[in-house]
This record gives C-alpha cells, sequence and structure tokens, in this order.
C-alpha cells in the first residue's frame, strides 16, 4: 500500500461554497490523495458562528473560531470568506507561514491582487484562484498557460451567474428584479452583499483579473467601467427580444491599439450568438485569439454545488505532486500582475432609454464602447475603437 505524505487544509469560511469544499475534501480524501500524491487532510474549519446552519453536514470538532490557530498548523489555505480586510490579513498570515493559499475571492483579488502574489513570491509559495472567475469553469490556466504564446484580442464575458439568472428569468418568464433576485440569493448564486452582483462590481473585479491575465498585465479595478443591471427594465428587454436580441451583462476586455479596454454593462447579444443561449446562473467566457481563433468556455457560473470543485482541484494540486510519501514539488507562483500600464478611456454609446428610476440607463450591443461615466475615467484607450463584429 502507498503511504502519502499528508498535507493539513485549513479552510477558511464554510458558506455557500466553503461547506461544499469541505463536504467533498472529506468525502473524497482517498481519491485527492492518489492524484496529488500527497494525503489531503481538512485540519479545520474556520467560521464566524459555530451555531450557524449549514449547507453540509460537517463534523462540528473541525468548527473553530480561531483562524489564526487554524492557519499555523496548515500547509495550504484555502480561503472561502469573501470580503476584503480579514481575508486579505489571514492570506497574508498564511503565505507569511510558508503556507500555499486557494481563494475564490475575487473581490480581494481585484483590489490586492499585486499585494497578496508579491507576498506569496517572497516566500515562493502558491496563489491560486481557479474558482474566482467564472464558477466552475476552468478560464485562468488557460487563459494564463494554454493561451499564452497566442495573441488574446477580446473577452466577451458572461461571469456573474446571479445577474445572468435575473435577466434570464425576466427574459423567458416576465419576473421582476426583485423576485428573481430573492430566488437567486436562496439559491446561493449572490454575494453576502447581492449589491455586488446586481450593480457590476463582482462582474468588474472578474474582468480586471480576466484582463490582466489575457493581456499580461496589470488592469486596477478603478479602471473598469462598470455599470450594473438595476436600470434595465421589462419594457427594455421586451423590447430588445423584439428585435431579436437578448439582454446580458457582459464583461469585455479587449486588447486596443493604445491600451488595454475592460468594461462591464447590459449589452445587446443577438439572439443567434452562443452568449445568447447561455441561460440561469451559467456562465461563458468568448475568447478571440489571434492564432486559436474564436474559443467559447461555458458552464455553471455560481451556487454551491459546481464552483467548489474547482477549489478542491487547486488546493490537491497545489503541494501536489506525483511522488508518494514526499512533500511535493514547489514551483515559483504564477504572476499575473507583472506591471505595465493601462490607458485611458475611450468614448462612445449606441443607444440610450430611461430607466424605471428616470435615470439614463444605456444599453449597448458588446460592439459598442463605454459610456459617459466611463468616459471622464482613464480606462482604455483615447483612440475611437473599430467597430466590433461578431
Ligand atoms: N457563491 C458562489 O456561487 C461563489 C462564490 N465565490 C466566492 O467564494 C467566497 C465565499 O462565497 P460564499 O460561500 O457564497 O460566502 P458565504 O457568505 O455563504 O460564506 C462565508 C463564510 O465565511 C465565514 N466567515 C466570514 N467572515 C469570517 C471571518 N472573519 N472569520 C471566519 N469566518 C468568516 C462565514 O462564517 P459563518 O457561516 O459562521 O457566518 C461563512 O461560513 C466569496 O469570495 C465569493 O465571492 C466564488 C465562486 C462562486
Ligand atoms: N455571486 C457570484 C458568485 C460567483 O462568483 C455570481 O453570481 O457569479
Amino acid at each position: 500500500m502507498i503511504e502519502y505524505r499528508t498535507l493539513r487544509v485549513a479552510l477558511l469560511g464554510a458558506g455557500s461554497v466553503g461547506s461544499q469544499v469541505a463536504a467533498q475534501l472529506i468525502a473524497r480524501a482517498d481519491e485527492l490523495a492518489s492524484r496529488a500524491g500527497a494525503g489531503i487532510e481538512l485540519a479545520g474549519i474556520a467560521v464566524r458562528d459555530l451555531d450557524a446552519p449549514r449547507d453540509a453536514d460537517l463534523p462540528r470538532e473541525l468548527l473553530t473560531t480561531d483562524p489564526h490557530e487554524l492557519i499555523l498548523s496548515s500547509d495550504i489555505v484555502v480561503e472561502l470568506m469573501g470580503g476584503i480586510e480579514s481575508a486579505r490579513t489571514l492570506i497574508l498570515e498564511a503565505l507569511g507561514t510558508g503556507a500555499d493559499v486557494v481563494t475564490a475571492n475575487k473581490a480581494l483579488l481585484a483590489a490586492h491582487g499585486p499585494e497578496l502574489f508579491a507576498a506569496a513570491e517572497q516566500v515562493g509559495a502558491q496563489l491560486h484562484y481557479e474558482a474566482a472567475v467564472a464558477g466552475a469553469i476552468p478560464i485562468i490556466r488557460p487563459l494564463r498557460d494554454s493561451l499564452a504564446g497566442d495573441r488574446v484580442q477580446r473577452i466577451l464575458g458572461i461571469v456573474n451567474g446571479t445577474t445572468n439568472y435575473i435577466l434570464d428569468e425576466m427574459h423567458t418568464k416576465g419576473l421582476g428584479l426583485e423576485d428573481a433576485l430573492a430566488v437567486a440569493t436562496e439559491l446561493g448564486y449572490a454575494e453576502a452583499d447581492p449589491t455586488a452582483d446586481i450593480e457590476g462590481h463582482d462582474a468588474a473585479a472578474k474582468a480586471a483579473i480576466l484582463a490582466g491575465l489575457a493581456f499580461h498585465t496589470t488592469v486596477p479595478l478603478e479602471s473598469v467601467h462598470c455599470e450594473g443591471i438595476t436600470a434595465v427594465t421589462a419594457e427594455q428587454i421586451e423590447s430588445a427580444k423584439q428585435a431579436g436580441y437578448v439582454v446580458k451583462l457582459l464583461a469585455i476586455c479587449e486588447q486596443l491599439d493604445s491600451g488595454v479596454s475592460a468594461r462591464v454593462h447590459p449589452a445587446l447579444v443577438p439572439a443567434a450568438h452562443p452568449l445568447a443561449s447561455v441561460h440561469g446562473a451559467n456562465n461563458a467566457v468568448f475568447v478571440q485569439a489571434e492564432a486559436a481563433g474564436d474559443l467559447m468556455f461555458y458552464g455553471a457560473g455560481a451556487g454551491a454545488s459546481r464552483p467548489p470543485a474547482r477549489c478542491w482541484a487547486t488546493s490537491s494540486r497545489s503541494r501536489g505532486g506525483t511522488s508518494p510519501a514526499g512533500r511535493a514539488s514547489r514551483s515559483r507562483p504564477a504572476r499575473p500582475w507583472a506591471s505595465r500600464p493601462s490607458a485611458a478611456s475611450r468614448p462612445a454609446t449606441r443607444s440610450r432609454s430611461r430607466s424605471r428610476t428616470g435615470r439614463a440607463c444605456w444599453l449597448r450591443s458588446p460592439g459598442s464602447s463605454t459610456s459617459r461615466a466611463s468616459r471622464s475615467r482613464p480606462c482604455c484607450s483615447r483612440a475611437p475603437p473599430a467597430p466590433l463584429r461578431w
């Protein structure tokens, strides 16, 4: 019988995602050990409230309210708490002990990625974030590794499951935004504060990460134009439908001659385009690259059941190797944040309508560019964009 060295995994958070990751780490420990070349032991799970109801039946003795103690005794720390400050501090603490870290926290990475990656590099630890963008879809490695030799030209992504679910319910069932959001929250799709979903901040954080990887640069979150779905009305959805379009919240990242553009806004997608058929809380990332041509990555974008797979997949690989009984080899951490300046924003808007609240609401074709708000923000190229084609 093969004996593996055991790696201790600390889980920070047992909410929608964390409880499923914990359940899978426990249920599939042997399988993961043989794949990773190291035993995987769930050392403990840090939570705020020991008595809070959990989606999965987790051994009570694994729960703790002391993440610091847990981190000290672990080889791999999986951060699934969400939020910024506590998560940032605990990840830095974990990296400081030399532990590898896995996180699904896109908001944190978009805001503090350079600091965290620098901290990882300093100690030769790894910081994995496969589950931070597009739920269950493997998109980080394809962009960072598989397409490293190609030139990505544009990414069109449906990267927020909650808003896609809401828009889809509005489009197909005529549901109102609030009703659809309530269901999305109940199903575990939404963030702890769902404003991040419906105002587009979650998608903007993901856009910053995707654009940074695709264009080998740093894309600060502040430079991503962000407009959510709160101003999208049932009337707009209906008229789009009549005209052969579907309204989708898109993250659009482009390499322009004069710089990188990243923006998030509701867009009119032609009904025949593959992105129009992305229903429910599914996500899709449509990548256009010079050599590879058009690629589409599709799958579950949010919810308790699917995204966790990518957390335990990365945690098992984090220090994994093929040699039983030995600590796996550690490669240098990847650095998607190497700095290169991004450029300033660009104008152009296609059509304008009034929102329920009377506020100006902009529904654009994904081929058109950013709104009034982004024109004053340095974000993309100053040059007017060439018209985009589907
Ligand atoms: N939901 C989804 O579909 C997806 C979410 N993500 C990301 O995964 C992360 C987790 O999301 P989700 O599971 O939905 O979040 P939840 O809000 O459901 O769960 C958060 C968990 O973290 C714990 N927690 C929060 N703050 C602390 C703290 N300071 N110390 C200890 N424990 C703490 C909570 O404890 P307690 O239970 O005691 O309150 C809870 O168990 C987020 O970064 C999110 O953006 C990524 C992909 C998909
Ligand atoms: N709230 C997010 C969860 C996954 O990242 C979403 O709806 O996509």
